[in-house]
């Protein structure tokens, strides 16, 4: 079977990179994991802070086999598979061969294209420069979305109406704007508690 083919069904990926470290975001901050980022993202946020992920064919394409023996080499057994956006790929194969071999499994994701893959958390974070699919919905754990400008509330709201009830809201203040934008966050979820705060942890750490 030909590269191209393998990566259509999710025998082999582009990987842009995978370290070790501490989750720095969303409810599990604080856990240590290991991070696989795919490489490739067609969303095209102004603010992502993994420019460079976007374009697929700069990044080594291994098989998914290489890929989890390399976390196995951790003590750790979360894995946290982001991008990119890891929805371009098909995930059935790789979070199959990582349950198999143990992993407690999350995916970051815009949600932007079809869902697939077996998760234990589902961490959706909802861009306005490319519409989630609708396979998202009801697969999503934590709506975590990124405020950059105070129209970012409303469309929180539009999403957080379209989640499961037991779906965690959270609100994470874009990097870049954080001092200008944390009033307000704050402000928005004491007034409406069933919102959190992420930070960006990872950043204050100074740590992948
Ligand atoms: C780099 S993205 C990769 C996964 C996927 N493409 C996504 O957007 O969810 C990982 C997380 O970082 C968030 N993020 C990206 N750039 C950010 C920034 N400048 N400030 C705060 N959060 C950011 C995203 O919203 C997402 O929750
Ligand atoms: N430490 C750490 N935590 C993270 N949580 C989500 C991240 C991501 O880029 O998906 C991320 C990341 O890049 N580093
Ligand atoms: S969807 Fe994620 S990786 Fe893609 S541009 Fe937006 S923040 Fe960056
Ligand atoms: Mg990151």
């Amino acid at each position: 079977m030909d590269k191209k083919l393998k990566i259509k069904e999710g025998l082999m990926l582009p990987v842009m990179e995978a370290f070790y470290t501490i989750q720095g975001e969303g409810m599990h901050a604080g856990n240590p994991a290991y991070f696989l980022r795919l490489g490739g993202c067609d969303v095209g946020c102004v603010w992502c802070d993994v420019k460079e992920s976007w374009e697929a064919e700069k990044w080594p394409v291994l098989g998914i086999e290489e890929i989890v023996d390399q976390a196995l080499i951790y003590p750790g057994r979360m894995i946290v598979i982001t991008g990119g956006e890891p929805l371009m790929y098909n995930l059935d194969p790789l979070t199959a061969l990582l349950k198999e071999r143990g992993f407690t499994i999350h995916i970051e994701t815009s949600g932007a294209h079809p869902f697939s893959g077996n998760f234990d958390w589902v961490c959706f974070s909802p861009k306005k420069f490319k519409a989630p699919h609708p396979s998202i919905y009801t697969k999503a754990d934590e709506l975590k979305v990124v405020i950059f400008h105070k129209s970012d509330f409303e469309f929180a709201e539009k999403h957080a109406a379209l989640v499961n009830k037991a779906c965690k809201k959270l609100l994470q203040p874009e990097w870049s704007k954080s001092t200008q934008m944390l009033e307000g966050i704050i402000n928005y979820v004491k007034n409406h508690p069933d919102w959190k705060i992420s930070l960006q942890t990872h950043k204050f750490m100074d740590i992948p």
